[in-house]
């Protein structure tokens, strides 16, 4: 069976902070184009996962290979170009507010690409991003202006801008309202689908997670406890996996 790309590969990792064993030979692949939720409970180690990934954190063993490359043997300037490749949408949204929509999209160009680079391309590259989350109209104005589904959209148009090859996901709807969290989700399946992105997907909104998941991994206890599509687990008769599911 010929295997699809793996964009982040993750083997046998393990993080313990003192006594607290996080993340026990935990494991994943990430195809091209795929998006794939992971699943867990408050303190699960989602976040130290992801922070492993973007090497905030340094796992204690296993192995992180992101586009075939083992993160752990990269320096700090084959780290930022890889950072390229990797865009991440925080749930804070992280907009300078200080700074216009369109000052807010250049700020990834500027560490990426050359000034030369920027004076022929980043109006277009601004204004295509914009488009892609339709907020063209917003690239004047200020953060403070627009409304919370508006700043993630810009956020994930600032994500979008360097064109990466997967892009992470911290909680993208936690704290909007069902439509505007709707509508969001209906955002990421359209970026996907538009730049063939891959994306890991951490999140506890069922909307979210049935509306954009190709795949869902559970994280319990450290571990890939089980993994399928929102349909095969919902069924999964295991009561640990049935808890999230309880009164869908
Ligand atoms: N820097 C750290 N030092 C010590 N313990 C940590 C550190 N970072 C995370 N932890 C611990 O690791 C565990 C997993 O935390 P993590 O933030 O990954 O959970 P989570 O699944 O993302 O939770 P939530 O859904 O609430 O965001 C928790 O017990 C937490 O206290």
């Amino acid at each position: 069976m010929i295997k699809d790309k793996a964009i982040i590969e993750v083997d046998r990792l393990n993080k313990s902070f003192g006594q607290n064993h996080v993340l026990r030979d935990f494991s994943l692949q990430l195809s091209e184009g795929e998006n794939l939720v992971i699943l867990g409970k408050s303190g699960s180690g989602k976040s130290v996962l992801i922070k492993c990934i973007i090497r905030l954190i340094e796992p204690d063993s296993g192995t992180i290979s992101i586009l075939d490359q083992d993160i752990s043997l990269l320096d700090q300037d084959e780290m930022d170009l890889l950072r390229a490749d990797v865009g991440f949408l925080f749930q804070s949204n992280a907009l300078y507010d200080s700074m216009t929509i369109r000052q807010n999209l250049e700020f990834p160009l500027r560490r990426h690409w050359t000034k030369e680079e920027r004076e022929l391309k980043a109006e277009s590259a601004v204004k295509e991003a914009l488009e892609d989350v339709g907020l063209l109209h917003t690239i004047d104005m200020m953060p403070a202006e627009l409304s919370g589904g508006m700043r993630k959209r810009i956020a994930l148009a600032r994500t979008i801008i360097l064109k990466p090859k997967v892009i992470l996901y911290d909680e993208p709807t936690t704290g909007l309202d069902p439509i505007t969290g709707r509508e969001i989700s209906e955002l990421m399946n359209r970026i996907q689908e538009k730049y063939n992105t891959a994306s890991i997907i951490i999140s506890h909104d069922m909307n979210c997670i049935r509306m954009t998941a190709n795949r869902i991994i559970m994280l319990i206890e450290g571990r890939n406890y089980a993994e399928g599509t929102f349909e095969n687990l919902i069924k999964n008769q295991d009561p640990k996996v049935g808890d999230f599911f309880e009164g869908l």
